[in-house]
Formats: C-alpha cells, structure tokens, sequence
C-alpha cells in the first residue's frame, strides 16, 4: 500500500500484531510426517478452523502451537512472542482446552476456576472477580456452587473452556471440543465459543465436524495429510470447487457395489462414501440426476433418499482430497 503523506516519524507505525503466526510448522513420528509444512495466521478476533478428518494432524498441530510438542521445523509466534525463545511469555498469551477433560468432579465449578487460577499465578481479590467474570463467560454463574460430577458433558466441557480463559488470554484453542458430547451439549459449547468470538475473542478451533466449521468460523483451513490443502473464508474455499453440485444418495442394499458403479460414469467426479450413505460431485446435478439413480439402482442399491447439495466445506473437502471428512 502507498500514501500519499508519509507518516511522521514521532508516531509508532500501527501494524496489526496477528494472535498467531505459524509458519512452515514439521513434525515427524518415526517414518509418519505427521504435520508437513503448515503455515496458519490467525488475526485478533478471528474465529479459525482447522477442520479434516481423525489422523489429519490436527491435534499434533495445536500441540506445537501450544508449546506442548517441539517441531522438526518451523516457528510459532503468538501475539508477537516466539514459542521457541520464550516459552512461557508465549504459553501466557493463549489458553488450551484439550480434548480431554481436566476438572475435578468432587468439588464446585468455582472451586475448580479458583484451584487452576491459583496455579496460573492469580491470587485474593483479583482472583474472586476474575472467576466470577470467567462462570459468566462461560454460562455457569448459575450453577457455580455445585459439584462438577453433575455437570452434564456440555457444562463440564464449558468449565474447561472457563479454565483456558482464566488468565485473559489472546487466543483461546480448542481441540475438538464436541466430541463424545450429546447434541444439546454440544450446541452450549457452539454458543460458549459463538458468544466468546462475539466477545472479541481470538478462537483456534479443531474440528471434524464441518457443520461446525460452517456455523462458526471466519476462516477455515482444510487439512489432510499433514498439509494444508487449502485456507480462505468459507465461500473462498467453495469457490474453488469450481461451481460443482453435490448430490447426496442414501438408502441400504448394496451401498458399496453402487459406489463402484459411479466411479465409472464420466459425470461423477468424485465419490465418498460415510455409512449407508454416498457423496458426489457432479458439474450439473439436474442433469446427472437420473443417470446417477439408474446407476446405483441398476448396482443394487435401494435408494430412500437423494438430495441436490449447493457446495459445502464437505463438498470443498471431496473435491480436494478425493474422500469424505468422517470416512
Ligand atoms: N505420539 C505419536 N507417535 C506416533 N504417531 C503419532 C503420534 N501422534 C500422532 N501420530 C500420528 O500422526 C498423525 C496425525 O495425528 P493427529 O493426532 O495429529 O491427528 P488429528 O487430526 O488430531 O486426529 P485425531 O482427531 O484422531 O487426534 C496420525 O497418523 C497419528 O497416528
């Protein structure tokens, strides 16, 4: 960019600190790269989603991110501060809630913030408000006085968000926070996270569930592999799918000789199957649709239902990478 007026100099040039800067991040386990030259930026207040499926190395992503895992390659800045340097400086700016969780059932979701804020350095009155703001954030200054045990998953899974936000950090990371949770639990945590990202809060967000990614993130970056296989807003992102349509089938018989079948006729680009379930793309589904069922019907399918998709991430998925997210 170029102006006209150059600034002054007694005035600090403003540049936007990014909450994170990864950048060309390798991690191998043995023969397995685990993670292969991922780059993320993330901006303050951003809402970020790293979605692919189980084994993608997601979570061997976040770990290094965390400061939990070193990289064969690669660095990380958070809020300015590089991990590799000064480790605790850069821990302090960001607050993890791991997969699994970490609250003490016996005692109150207050008594859990108070224990953990104590362990993060906050003490007396600073740490009272601090708790009180954090019940508040996290929907449980209703319920603060009761043992953790009777939380159901959501709420115990919010106590834990609660946790990572205790010392006001830049970057809240979650890994897959829905996962083994009910619907109604998992839409609290949606809510949780969506009133938190309202709040300003820079997320990192995990997920193999692209429903999620959709409702709630800015950017998403699809992994697979270990590798980034493509970042951008959500209508970037099916934007390159180059307006392909998606046709879902579903029904029972057999699902896997009808899948085999698709792949043989040159409208269907791709194919995934997910359960009794089958996924394609196709460059004009109106037009595929009646030789896509005589297909499948002819390979012994018995179709319940067939449904003409507008692209999704799941679609921007398929279309890059040949599989389905949940395979
Ligand atoms: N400690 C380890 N030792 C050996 N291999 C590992 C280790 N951690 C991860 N891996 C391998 O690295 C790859 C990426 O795993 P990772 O757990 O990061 O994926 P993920 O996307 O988070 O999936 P999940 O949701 O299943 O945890 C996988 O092939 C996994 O088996």
């Amino acid at each position: 960019m170029t102006t006209s007026t150059p600034a002054p100099t007694s005035t600090p040039v403003l540049s936007s600190t990014p909450v994170l800067e990864a950048v060309d991040l390798v991690r191998r386990f043995g023969p397995v790269t685990a993670v292969d030259h991922v780059s993320l930026r993330i901006e303050p207040g951003q809402t970020f989603g790293l979605l692919g499926p189980n084994g993608a190395g997601k979570t061997t992503t976040i770990s290094m991110i965390c400061g939990l895992l070193s990289p064969d390659g690669g660095s990380v800045h958070v809020a300015g501060v590089p991990m590799a340097q000064e480790p605790l400086a850069a821990k302090r700016r960001l607050g993890l809630v791991p997969q699994d969780l970490a609250v003490y059932p016996e005692i109150s979701a207050r008594q859990n913030l108070t224990f953990f804020g104590r362990l993060q350095g906050l003490h007396g009155a600073e740490l009272r408000t601090r708790v009180g703001e954090v019940l508040e954030l996290v929907g449980l200054s209703d319920r603060a006085k009761e043992p953790s045990k009777k939380f159901s998953g959501g709420m115990k899974r919010r106590l834990n968000i609660g946790i990572g936000l205790l010392h006001h950090p830049d970057l809240l990371v979650l890994d897959e926070p829905t996962v083994g949770v009910d619907p109604q639990s998992r839409n609290a945590i949606l809510e949780s996270v969506e009133a938190l990202a309202g709040q300003g809060m820079a997320v990192l967000y995990t997920t193999h569930y692209m429903e999620e990614a959709q409702r709630l993130c800015d950017r998403v970056a699809i992994v697979d592999d270990g590798r980034v296989q493509a970042e951008g807003t959500q209508d970037e992102l099916i934007e390159l799918t180059g307006g392909v349509d998606t046709i879902v089938l579903s029904g029972g018989g057999d699902v896997a000789a009808a899948e085999v079948s698709l792949r043989g006729i040159p409208v269907v680009q791709k194919v995934a199957r997910d359960g009794n379930h089958l996924r394609l793309v196709v460059q004009n589904a109106p037009t595929a649709v009646a030789g896509v069922v005589r297909t499948v019907s002819d390979a012994g399918m018995n179709l319940s239902d067939v449904v003409i998709q507008r692209p999704d991430l799941e679609s921007v998925f398929l279309h890059l990478t040949g599989k389905a997210l949940r395979d």
